[in-house]
């Protein structure tokens, strides 16, 4: 069983708080689906997972309960996320009774029972053992720095759930950060403004969707991204309303998130031993991660850094391309250090 697991059956799995994107071991990216799970609240059956769960996300009748189960890049529903792992493993294996070694990505700030449970999660559903790798240090893999030289890298990950900002040298994490601000909160952000200032109620799925269309880390720059109609619940006399919103009103209602994931990358600078430093000055920060892709946000981290800062090409996989590229090496994880 051993062979055949090295011969391809070695799983990689970004198990984040708004996508799951699972790496087949030879074969590349195999799927990516949102980590979403639909539940029937009476009996516990899991109706659904991935993209036709998403679908169902704030539309479901009475019965059936649709949610995410990571949050902020932690397991918050063990049970669901097991379900929710165990629909990817079979998935990716094509099979039921394929037990394959999995490697799974943490952020980097979590604790040690944090970790115990999703290696606990993997296992029971269904990996024949599982190994945790810091996200920042897959992000900067999948990103193609020259993580094992001896010199400075530093990557920023703004995913969903957290944002990790690391620096990385010699294969090791010298330093990093993992902040529990990143998508969601600016969802979360952008909801609470819309409902204060228009009285106008909108969901989960109308936030990300306002966020990535015209959605900027620059409130001053904003104003070129124009407006889009959104619909909602009047909070007045609950009826469905369409209003315009515009990109500004966006970049003020998201500016805490983004001062916040600032707020990280200048403590890890701060941190950062001088000779890494000046390599990062040198080379620059990459961004990794949905969050990347937010209008301006190099921009405005590079001014407030004082560093150059580059995106990723396909800032989205490099987590799952990193612990791809692990993979390779999996039997020296299963003698070493990555196994917990
Ligand atoms: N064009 C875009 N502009 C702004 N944000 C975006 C864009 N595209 C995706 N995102 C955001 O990126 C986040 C998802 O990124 P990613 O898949 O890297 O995170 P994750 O791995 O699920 O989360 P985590 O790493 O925190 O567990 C979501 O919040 C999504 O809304």
């Amino acid at each position: 069983m051993i062979s055949f697991n090295l011969r391809g059956q070695n799983i990689g799995i970004d198990l984040g708080t708004a996508n799951t994107i699972v790496f087949i071991a030879g074969k590349g990216i195999a799927f990516r689906e949102p980590s979403v799970v639909a539940k029937n609240i009476h009996t516990g059956e899991v109706l659904a997972v991935g993209e036709e769960a998403f679908q169902m996300l704030g539309r479901t009748p009475g019965s059936i309960v649709a949610s995410r189960p990571m949050k902020e890049g932690v397991i918050a529903d063990y049970d669901t996320t097991v379900a929710m792992m165990r629909y990817f493993i079979q998935k990716a294996t094509g099979n039921a009774f394929v037990k394959p070694y999995v490697m799974v990505c943490v952020p980097s700030g979590v604790t040690e029972v944090e970790k115990r449970a999703v290696l606990d999660a993997t296992r029971t559903a269904g990996a024949k053992e599982a190994f945790i790798i810091e996200e920042p240090f897959a992000a900067a893999v999948g990103a193609g720095l020259p993580v094992h030289a001896p010199t400075g890298n530093m990557v920023v990950d703004i995913g969903g759930g957290t944002t990790d900002v690391a620096t990385i040298s010699l294969g090791g994490i010298v330093t990093s950060r993992s902040n529990r601000a990143g998508g969601d909160r600016m969802d979360e952000a952008i909801i609470q403004y819309i409902r204060k200032k228009y009285s106008l109620l909108i969901g989960e799925r109308t936030a990300e969707i306002i966020k990535k269309e015209i959605g900027c880390a620059d409130i001053e720059k904003a104003a070129a991204y124009g407006s889009m109609d959104i619909r909602g619940r009047d909070m007045v006399n609950g009826l469905p309303k369409t209003i315009e919103i515009n990109a500004v009103d966006v970049a003020i209602a998201i500016h805490d998130v983004v001062e916040s994931i600032i707020l990280s990358v200048r403590e890890v600078l701060e941190e950062t031993p001088p000779e890494i430093s000046a390599d990062v000055i040198y080379h620059g920060i990459v961004l990794t991660g949905g969050g990347a892709l937010l209008k301006n946000i190099a921009e405005v981290i590079s001014a407030e850094a004082e560093v150059p800062v580059f995106i990723a090409n396909d800032p989205l996989d490099c987590v799952a391309i990193g612990t791809g590229e692990t993979l390779k090496n999996i039997n020296v994880y299963k003698r070493k250090s990555f196994r917990q």
